[in-house]
């Protein structure tokens, strides 16, 4: 399978203190599922940045898509980062727009002609089970709604990278499971999935994922080997 995504030897500091991440380097295989793991402010969302291209690595080489990122001109940046999905720790949807307008967005913001966008977008409502609250504002969703709206926005322009971070953290365990089955539907249509989590249960429920796990700012690996997760019955063997 292609490598979608290398960080080869790649460190990151904020301002001038210690480095946030040091030495990271693996690869990530075209198709395939992936949790982030580690414990809070180990390096976790400073990862995911540096993978959706938010932020620039201080060391090193982050290839996407088989091109290195820091040497793309700034002209072709929009066009690498509509490759890449990205639903936010904080949702960020618009709160002014409609649950229809917020997914529409990339859309739009592609210049999709307006005729060509209901269609999509009502499509997207469905699939994330919300076909009915197109016209809502997010601060009259619940936290699990808003959510998938913003999931909903983020896979519209079918991205062949898809960054979640702790998307799970506000909602029960029973829209916790319904979240990851979205996000288990998009892997198997093709789409690879990056997912930073806490929750154990959670990664145990896909057995095909791989874990990187983060500890101050390094990979617990440092070879960059993404093993299986410890509960599936692949984990008990190196991958
Ligand atoms: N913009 C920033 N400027 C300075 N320091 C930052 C910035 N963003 C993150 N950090 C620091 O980098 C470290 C890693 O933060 P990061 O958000 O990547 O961790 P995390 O593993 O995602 O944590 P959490 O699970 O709590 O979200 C923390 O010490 C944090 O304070």
């Amino acid at each position: 399978m292609a490598n979608i995504v290398q960080f080869e030897n790649v460190g990151l500091r904020y301002g001038t203190g210690a480095e946030t991440l040091s030495d990271v380097s693996f690869t990530l295989s075209a198709g395939s599922f992936y949790f982030v793991t580690g414990a809070s402010g180990a390096g976790k969302t400073s990862l995911l940045k540096l993978l959706y291209l938010a932020q620039r690595p201080t060391r090193g080489i982050v290839r996407l898509f088989g091109e290195d990122a820091g040497a793309l001109p700034r002209n072709r940046l929009p066009g690498f980062r509509r490759r890449i999905g990205v639903v936010f720790q904080d949702f960020r949807l618009v709160p002014h727009l409609s649950a229809f307008d917020n997914i529409a967005l990339p859309l739009r913001v592609a210049g999709m002609p307006e005729s060509e966008i209901e269609g999509p977008v009502r499509e997207m409502l469905a699939w994330v089970n919300l076909k009915d609250r197109g016209n809502a504002k997010p601060p009259t969703l619940s936290g699990g709604e808003q959510q998938r709206i913003a999931i909903a926005r983020a896979v519209i322009n079918r991205p062949e990278v898809l960054v979640a971070d702790e998307p799970t953290g506000n909602v029960d365990p029973d829209m916790a499971e319904r979240l990851l089955h979205l996000f288990d539907s998009l892997n198997r249509l093709g789409t690879t999935v990056v997912v930073a989590t806490h929750d154990f249960q959670l990664i145990n429920r896909i057995p095909d994922a791989r874990m990187m796990r983060i500890e101050r700012g390094r990979l617990s690996d440092p070879t960059g080997a993404l093993r299986h997760p410890p509960g599936s019955p692949q984990g008990q063997a190196p991958a």
